[in-house]
Order: C-alpha cells, then structure tokens, then sequence
C-alpha cells in the first residue's frame, strides 16, 4: 500500500477497501466529538485508501457547508491543514429528514465507483426503526457487488422486549455478520487488554478463580454530573446507561473462561456465557442486591454543584438513579460464592473506570499487623485514568521488626509504551470496515444482558425501591456502604 506523503509515518497492518461510510444524524454531538475525529485519525495513519463520507441528516446544509463544519471538526487533531483538506475533500451532504423516503433513494447516487457501503446510525435511539426499516425496503441489506455493514449506537433498546424487537428488525433485512452494535468501552485499549493479561501471561489464570479470589470490584465513577443530557438520561438511569452495556462487558472480560479461539465468534461466545450464568435477583431480593442514588446538591471539583433534580431539564418529580451499586453471583464452577460488587454513578468524587480483584488473605498470620485487609492482595486494572495495572502486595518494613506494609507494583501504559492509545472510536470504526466484530456485542449478549438488567427494573417498580440521595462530589450513598460491609467488605477508595 502506498503511503500518502503528508502522512506521519505511522506503519499500517490493515488495508481497507475502497467503501463509502453514511452517517445518519452528522449534524450530532457525537459526529463532531468522536466521529469525524476518528475517521480522520485512521486517515492520516494510512489505514483508509479510497473512502467518501456521506453526512445524512436533516439541517439544510450543502457539502461545501459541511465541509467546512468538518474542517472545525478536526480543530486540535494532530496533521497539516493540508492533510487535513485532503480529508475534508472525501465528504459529502445528503439533507433528509429520516422519513422521507426520497432521501434513501438518493444513497445509490453517492455510491458511484464503490463497491461498499457502510451506514452509521449515530441518531437519537427513536430513530433507529425508521432508519433500518427505510434502508431495508429499499434493498441495502443486500449488496451483491460488495459488503453492505451496519453499525448502530447505543442505546441499544431499554428493556429486553424493545432490544429483541430492535434485533428483529434488523434481522429481516441484514444478516448477524453485518451487524455492529457498538459499545465504545470495547474499543478502549485497556479494556481489550483485560484478555491479553488474563490469557497471556501463565500466572494469573491458575489463581483466577474461586479458590484464591474472594471477591471482585467494579466500579465506573464520573465526577461530572448529568450535562446537557437530561432529555435522554432521565429517561435511562445509570442501571440501562451503564450496566447493561459498559459494566457488564467488563464482567464478561473479567469472568469468561479463555476462547478457545480469537475469532469474534469464539470471544463473544465465552463472554454471553458469563451473563447467561448471572444469578438473577428476583424482585424480592432487589432491595438486598441493588442500590439506586441520585446526587443532591454537594461540590464537585471545587465547585457548587446542584443536584440532579435542580439540573436543567430535569423533571421535579424525576425518580431516576444517577447511581446505582450490585452485588452480583456467577453459578459456575469457576466463580460460585465469590461476590462481584459493581458500582457506577455520576458526580462521584472522581473519575475512575477500575476492576479490582481482591485475592483472599493467607491462612496463617505470621506477621504485624495483623490486619486481614492490608493482607489481602488486590490486582487492580485501571482502565482509566492512569490506564494500567497495579498489584498491592505487602512487604517488610525495613528495621529489626518482622513488621510489614502494604506496597504496590506498578505497570503504566505511559510509561511503558510511550505511545498515545488510539480513540476507542477509531479502532471500533476500523473493524467495522475491516468486518471484524470482536469488539461489538452480539445479539445473544445483548438480550441476555438485558434479560438481567430488566428483571432489576421490574423488581424496582413492584417493591418501590427508593432512590437514596448522595452529596455531589462524595464516594456514593451509604447504603452502597452497607450494602457491601455486610460481608466484611468495603469499597475501594474513590
Ligand atoms: N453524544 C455522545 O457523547 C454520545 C452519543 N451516543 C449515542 O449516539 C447517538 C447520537 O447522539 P448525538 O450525536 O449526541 O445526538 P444529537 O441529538 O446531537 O444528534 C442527532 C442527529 O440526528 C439528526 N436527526 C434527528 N432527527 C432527525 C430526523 N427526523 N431526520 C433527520 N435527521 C434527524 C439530527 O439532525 P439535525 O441536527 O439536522 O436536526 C442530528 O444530526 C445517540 O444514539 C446517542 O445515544 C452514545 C455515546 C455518547
Ligand atoms: O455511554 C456512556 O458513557 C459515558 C462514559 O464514558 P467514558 O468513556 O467517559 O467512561 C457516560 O458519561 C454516558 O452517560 C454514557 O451514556
């Protein structure tokens, strides 16, 4: 492949085939934050060849319009300004609203001279059947000069009867291989490098288990709160936000048997194993296994923060959990009677994406202080900040004392690689043009987690599980507190 001179010098593995990628909703938050920048970025690493980007969506805007929009897009990406036109040159405009059906007719017309086609539903969720079923009666789940692929954004339903409706539907008009559903924490680097050390090193695995693990900690914390976005968060709550998505492909990663291939087929197929073997919390135990919060008025980062139901657009009799903590069990051999504690919220004192694996403590005490917790090893994977990996371990305090203390060993992705970690856009757009669909959820992984996460929301409306507050800026509510002290356990500082 050649590479273009403007180009950074970066080696490539990959080359793509000539493809034409349509966004619907390009006029979006996400386009501009994520999309385009990541388009550009595999662009200017020598990964794209021959591609036109079609914007679909409703503001009147020509392509000389859009052209310049993306140009503003790219603000703050590395490259030349005349890389970056070079770029910019591949985009076009195809103003439509979703329901016209004039608009899709207009698809074909952005295809000449290529043989591919992509179509990226980056659009508000209630759009997606239209969007599918338009594209569907007018013949592009079939492509028989080339791949017709299509990628859709969370959230993928709200419940598990809307996301095998939403699966239905797209299974009348596109195969389970042309399918990318899109779950971005699967494109993180250190989420992909949760297999790479489980499966990769010898020495984990014979300690990866219920003989040697006393329990697991999940936690996702955000310091900012809702944003701009009550309009579709209020409607969500943290338990479908990121449970049913984000947490639990970390669970998968974390709990699945190794694959005994690399296949998308052999990964996906450990992974929906872990959900299938959830033990469900039925709507009697919910209050036992489950927290729900919200944020009251506290600070954040220094500052005032108000509560959620004081944030703009939210409704003042709004019930949704901005937080929400589980303690979940596993009914396999492997994991049975090790707890998995998991536990994501907004306006948490940080931001802190982090599995912490909490080995049991030895079985004889020899050595001051005797304090079962600081004995306990804990393997801890930061996903991020500070992507990487650390295990505490105790060690001798030096001195005529058989006296020890907990100390950490250390592995940081900045330091050891040196390299910026790609966008997890950009690797998840990659394999989508490439047809790899290992870092996407399939279908069975979807429903089951849903089946899960579902029966929780039934559970909360039959026993009306109250929403409990936590300050802005604290490390969540007490009951999450309690809820993991009843076993002698508690949560990992914030
Ligand atoms: N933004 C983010 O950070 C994240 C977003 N997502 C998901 O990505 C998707 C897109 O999000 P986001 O970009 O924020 O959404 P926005 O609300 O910012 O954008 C919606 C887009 O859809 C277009 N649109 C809406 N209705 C119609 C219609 N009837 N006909 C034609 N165009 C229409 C809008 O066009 P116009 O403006 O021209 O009216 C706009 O381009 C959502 O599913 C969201 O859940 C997922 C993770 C993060
Ligand atoms: O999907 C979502 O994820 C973000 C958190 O993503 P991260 O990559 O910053 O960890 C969350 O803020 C948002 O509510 C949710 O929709």
């Amino acid at each position: 492949m050649k590479l273009n001179p403007l180009m950074q010098g970066i080696e490539t593995h990959h080359d793509t085939k000539p493809f034409v990628l349509f966004i619907f909703g390009v006029t979006g938050d996400l386009t501009r934050r994520k999309l385009m920048p990541a388009m550009y970025n595999l662009y200017r690493k020598g990964f794209l060849t021959r591609f036109r980007i079609v914007g679909f969506a409703r503001r009147p805007w020509s392509t000389e319009y859009f052209r310049e929009q993306g140009m503003q897009m790219l603000e703050g990406q590395p490259g030349s300004a005349d890389l970056k036109q070079q770029f910019i040159a591949s985009l076009e405009y195809l103003q439509s609203t979703f329901e016209d059906p004039a608009g899709y007719e207009r698809i074909e017309s952005f295809c000449d001279g290529f043989r591919h086609r992509l179509f990226y539903l980056s659009t508000p969720p209630a759009s997606y059947q239209e969007i599918i079923t338009q594209l569907g009666k007018h013949g592009y789940g079939d492509n028989p000069r080339g791949f017709s692929r299509i990628i859709i954004e969370k959230p993928f339903g709200r419940d598990l009867a809307s996301a095998r409706e939403l699966n239905q539907l797209l299974s009348r008009y596109f195969s389970e291989p042309q399918i990318f559903r899109i779950d971005h924490y699967l494109g993180k680097e250190t989420v992909q490098n949760i297999m790479m050390l489980r499966f990769g090193n010898a020495i984990f695995e014979p300690l990866w288990n219920r003989h040697h693990i006393d329990h697991v900690q999940i936690t996702v914390g955000e310091s900012l709160g809702v944003g701009t976005r009550a309009n579709y968060y209020d409607k969500s709550g943290a338990l479908r936000d990121m449970v049913q998505n984000h947490l639990f492909q970390l669970l998968s990663l974390t709990a699945m048997e190794p694959p005994s291939s690399l296949t998308a087929e052999g990964v996906r197929g450990e992974k929906v194993k872990v959900l299938q073997a959830l033990r469900p919390i039925t709507y009697k135990d919910v209050n036992q296994y489950t927290v729900r919060a919200r944020y009251t008025a506290g600070f954040s980062e220094g500052e005032a923060a108000p509560g959620y139901l004081d944030e703009d657009g939210v409704p003042p009799d709004s019930t949704t959990e901005t937080y929400t903590a589980l303690e979940l069990y596993l009914d396999t051999w492997r994991w049975s009677g090790v707890p998995f504690f998991l536990r994501t919220g907004k306006r948490l004192a940080r931001k802190v994406t982090e599995i912490a694996v909490h080995f049991k403590t030895p079985p004889l005490s020899l050595f001051t202080p005797d304090l079962p917790e600081q004995a306990q090893n804990v393997l801890v994977i930061r996903i991020q900040p500070g992507e990487g990996i650390t295990l505490h371990m105790n060690a001798k305090i030096p001195g005529h004392e058989n006296a020890m203390r907990p100390v950490n060993m250390d592995f940081s992705y900045g330091s050891s690689f040196g390299i910026p970690a790609p966008e997890a856009y950009e690797r998840l757009i990659l394999d989508a043009i490439l047809g790899e669909a290992t870092l996407y959820t399939r279908r069975d992984e979807i429903e089951a987690g849903w089946k899960f996460v579902t029966r929780i929301l039934s559970g909360w409306e039959k026993m009306e599980t109250p929403v409990v507050g936590y300050p802005a800026g604290s490390t969540g509510p007490e009951l999450a507190k309690l809820m993991i002290g009843r076993h002698n356990r508690r949560w990992r500082k914030l």
